[in-house]
């Protein structure tokens, strides 16, 4: 992943000279203007299946220096959604800010979130995520906004709690299994839907973006413990970890909801 070339955050304005994907007409991520958002009832409920993990099963949970992933089980799939086959689960991570600013990669009404997490599945006509991303509907990332609440996130704790393992770029710890789907939102039924990019290098244009109307609730805490325990690969603090909103060129974004 990540090719061979290095990036960073500092230099995204750069991207595109070393990874051509990234200048392309089909960019992510976006704002989202729910005013110019087109409902669309073929758009029904997503549908995850296997994402209860049992807690017998291990994950791997990385810092790859941009961000934080949780390897998926591909048995986990999700399908609906106005999907053309079902997609395999294939890993999340998450986007967020610092302590001084907040760090979502898609925006709604030009408001940005605290953080991002990212669900990303590949189409399960492809037999590797490696063929799949470089195919057009290779890919589908399901996103959720991430709020700062009153309580403490269970399911979020399952991996914050593992933080202190990998504060340095290329640790990896395990993580025991649980349930992916009480990461996501309650309802899987109202979400926006465009066709779209990966939001770092090599930004191929083969995702199809999810991204939910209802957010998740993390704690102050849980929001600071991710803004502060990582470091990324220039030994600094891995922060503000988001793309800054790329133009629509002309694409519509649906809503699954009127
Ligand atoms: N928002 S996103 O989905 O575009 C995205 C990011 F914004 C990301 F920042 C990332 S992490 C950066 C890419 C990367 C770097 C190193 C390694 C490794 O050492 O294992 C792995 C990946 C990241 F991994 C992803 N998603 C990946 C994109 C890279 C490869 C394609 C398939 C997995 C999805
Ligand atoms: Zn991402």
């Amino acid at each position: 992943h990540g090719g061979s070339k290095h990036w960073s955050y500092a230099d995204k304005a750069r991207w595109a000279s070393a990874f051509p994907h990234c200048g392309g007409h089909m960019q992510s991520p976006i704002n989202i203007d729910t005013a110019s958002t087109h409902f669309d009832p073929q758009l029904g409920p997503l549908l995850l299946s296997d994402s209860n993990l049992p807690p017998g099963e291990s994950l791997s949970l990385r810092n790859n220096g941009h961000t934080i992933v949780l390897e998926l089980p591909e048995n986990m799939t999700v399908a609906g959604g106005g999907f053309p086959q079902p997609y395999r689960a294939a890993q999340l991570h998450l986007h967020w800010g610092s302590k001084l600013s907040p760090g979502s990669e898609h925006t709604v009404d030009q408001r940005r979130y605290a953080g991002e997490i990212h669900v990303v599945f590949y189409n399960s006509r492809f037999r590797t995520i490696a063929e799949a991303a470089g195919e057009r509907g290779g890919l589908a990332v399901l996103a959720a906004f991430l709020q700062v609440g009153s309580e403490e996130n269970e399911a979020y704790e399952d991996i914050l709690e593992h933080l202190n393992d990998i504060p340095e770029e290329g640790g990896s710890t395990s993580v025991e299994g649980f349930d992916i789907a009480k990461l996501l939102p309650e309802s899987l039924d109202r979400y926006f839907r465009y066709n779209g990019s990966l939001t770092t290098p090599p930004c191929y244009q083969t995702v199809n973006w999810t991204v939910f109307n209802e957010t998740v609730l993390l704690s102050p805490e849980q929001i600071s413990d991710l803004e502060d325990t990582l470091w990324d690969d220039q030994d600094g603090h891995l922060q503000s970890n988001f793309r800054l909103p790329q133009s629509l060129h002309g694409r519509k974004v649906l809503a699954s909801f009127p």
